[in-house]
């Protein structure tokens, strides 16, 4: 493929082009300046062991801000060239709109602080990292893909760097170029992958330090340190109008339900963003359905008690969301995957499958219409999951429902018109959308926070803008260590013990008990009987509306991350100053810290989804 090539581009993407987004004030010019905030620590004693087991090297970095030297009186404002830098970057994970700007906003703050600077981009993902196979990223390159879709500029291809044999072709691929930074970009595999090279790198004394960047549509890279996800805001505005002109389309024809399968394999952020957005008559979250223990006769069961309430009414139609990672979360789907999965591990042949599983998996398995026989026995992901986006869920749920209906019909329970379903699956086509402006923005930011990291000798960081609730004018930035976003995943083996696995960053889910969650729950009656469908329309990029950010990060606890900073400095205070035989003023001031964490903790829901604290 011809990586970094001019496109043909449409009058909109012209303009697009030659549109600098606008960066916060602390990255403005070239007097950004780093402050070295708190040390970041682990609280629970089981993950900081195993971080520090596994990191030594980059656990317990501190936080790092930036601050432009130019709001500050006492300091001179003459413009400093920073050293010249050699810089590599990688599109680790899937395409998200808006990743090409992280690339634009790396390139613009090296080139401005330093014109001899130099930025490599390594072709088709990791596959280029490991062959050492890139191109010089140029004003040409980035004038073609600034502002625009895709990840086209570099390409893609697997999204792991996790073997020895992969990590040592990273590492001297690094060393061989002489890289001063190694930015990766993408969601919590590749941020993962990217701590563990870091790590490695400080081992070997590599001159390269590496950065992370949260890049990912799903949404899910979300801790104290990190608000949003580059390409989660275009994707969830694209879908919902993509779902809107269904609704729409099905209160004018009155015949037909839709069911709307939406991307999101390990958390469903997306489905309920544009259900917030677009007002469909059902969503049935993957959260939901793992914590209520809902079978695949369960979740059958309300959809045709929906059905049947509405025919009562005299409603035919319907609009049903549901993400590509529902299949997982119902437990005999899941165990019957699972078992697939070993199976193919072994090597079984696809047409023995059947018969080498366990009775109960072989009679869902058969009980599959073929096409989703066919789609659930695809090789797996390379993180080791089924293709979520390939097997159709939406089908097998309208399937279903058609038959319960007819069997509801036949004995008399339901009296109503026949059910007709149409299936869909919005992936792919809101993945390559042109990115909203505010993922154009915050991923220039975020390009712009890297350099700064590279250039302040930071390894181990991943990128930081915070504050985006606000004006960009007024978003802050920085970097936090890997480590500290990570937790220990353990998996109980009988009373009292555990299989600890490795430190990862993991995927957050929908918070049942968060904001977003609980505006969808207070809505849903009316959303299933009175069709209060919504049309938020074509992103804008100029305008009014143009600045609206997603529903999701305009409700989610004001102070929340605040509240969680402030907590965990609390915490760090008391670490520090309480120890064996410390004087009664020392632990007056310890408990006083502690008395403020209570009093935090006792206004910020129960459930945090976070063990830093
Ligand atoms: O491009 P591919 O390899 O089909 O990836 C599909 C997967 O990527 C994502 O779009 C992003 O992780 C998932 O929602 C989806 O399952």
């Amino acid at each position: 493929m011809d990586f970094g090539a001019a496109m043909e581009m449409s009058c909109l993407q012209k303009r697009r082009s030659s549109s600098l987004p606008e960066l916060p004030h602390c990255l403005k010019g070239t007097d950004v300046e780093i402050e070295i905030g708190e040390a970041t620590t682990v609280s629970d004693p089981v993950d900081a062991q195993s971080i520090k087991r596994c990191f030594p090297l980059t656990c317990g970095q501190p936080l790092l801000h930036f601050v432009n030297s130019l709001s500050r009186t006492t300091i001179s404002s003459q413009r400093k060239e920073k050293p010249a830098v050699k810089v590599g970057v990688v599109f680790a994970g899937r395409q998200s709109p808006g990743g090409h700007n992280v690339v634009c906003g790396l390139y613009d703050a090296m080139k401005s602080h330093n014109a001899d600077s130099s930025l490599i981009g390594f072709c088709g993902g990791t596959t280029g990292l490991f062959a050492q196979s890139f191109l010089h990223i140029t004003e040409n390159v980035i004038a073609t893909y600034r502002n625009q879709g895709g990840f086209g500029m570099l390409g893609r291809t697997v999204d792991q760097i996790r073997t020895t044999q992969q990590v040592n072709a990273a590492l001297a691929a690094c060393q061989s170029l002489n890289l001063n930074g190694l930015v990766i970009i993408g969601g919590v595999t590749s941020n993962t992958d990217a701590a563990q090279l870091a790590e490695t790198f400080a081992e070997a004394n590599c001159l390269t330090k590496v950065i992370g960047v949260p890049v990912t549509i799903n949404g899910d890279l979300k801790n104290q340190f990190v608000e949003a996800n580059v390409g989660f805001d275009t994707v969830s505005k694209v879908n919902s109008e993509l779902v809107s002109n269904l609704c729409t389309d099905a209160l004018s024809a009155e015949k037909y339900y839709y069911f709307i399968r939406l991307m999101g394999r390990r958390a469903s952020h997306i489905t309920l963003e544009c259900a917030l957005q677009s007002h469909p008559n059902m969503v049935i979250l993957s959260e939901e359905v793992t914590a209520s223990k809902l079978t695949l006769f369960d979740i059958t069961k309300r959809i045709c008690d929906a059905v049947q309430a509405r025919a009562n009414q005299d409603k035919y139609h319907g609009v049903i969301l549901l993400p590509e990672g529902l299949i997982e979360s119902i437990p005999e789907a899941y165990a019957l995957l699972q078992d697939i999965h070993v199976l193919l591990k072994k090597g079984t042949q696809t047409d023995q499958i059947s018969t080498n599983l366990s009775p109960w998996a072989s009679a869902l398995f058969e009980s599959m219409p073929i096409f989703i026989k066919r789609q659930l026995l695809l090789s797996p992901e390379s993180d080791e999951s089924a293709q979520l986006s390939q097997i159709e869920t939406e089908k097998i749920l309208a399937q279903l429902v058609e038959t319960e209906m007819e069997k509801r019909t036949q004995n008399g329970t339901y009296k109503g018109k026949k059910f007709n379903a149409i299936c869909h699956f919005f992936g792919y086509q809101a993945r390559g959308s042109l990115p909203s402006k505010f993922d154009c923005e915050y991923a220039n930011a975020l390009g712009n926070a890297a350099y700064h990291l590279i250039s302040a000798g930071a390894n181990g960081y991943m990128a930081t803008v915070t504050n985006l609730k606000h004006d960009v004018s007024q978003w802050r930035a920085g970097g936090a260590p890997f480590t500290a976003m990570m937790t220990v995943q353990r998996i109980l083996r009988g009373p009292g013990s555990a299989l600890v696995g490795k430190p990862s960053i993991h995927p957050v889910a929908v918070d049942l008990k968060g904001k977003p969650y609980e505006l969808l729950l207070r809505d849903s009656e009316r959303f299933l009987m009175d069709d209060l469908y919504a049309n938020p329309g074509p992103i804008q990029y100029k305008g009014p509306g143009c600045d609206k950010k997603t529903i999701s990060l305009s409700v989610e606890d004001q102070d929340y991350m605040g509240r969680l900073k402030e907590l965990y400095a609390c915490l760090n205070k008391v670490k520090s100053i309480v120890k064996p035989g410390c004087s009664q003023e020392i632990l007056k001031v310890a408990l006083s810290s502690m008395t403020s964490m209570v009093d935090i903790l006792s206004v910020m829901s129960p459930d945090t989804n976070n063990k830093h604290l």
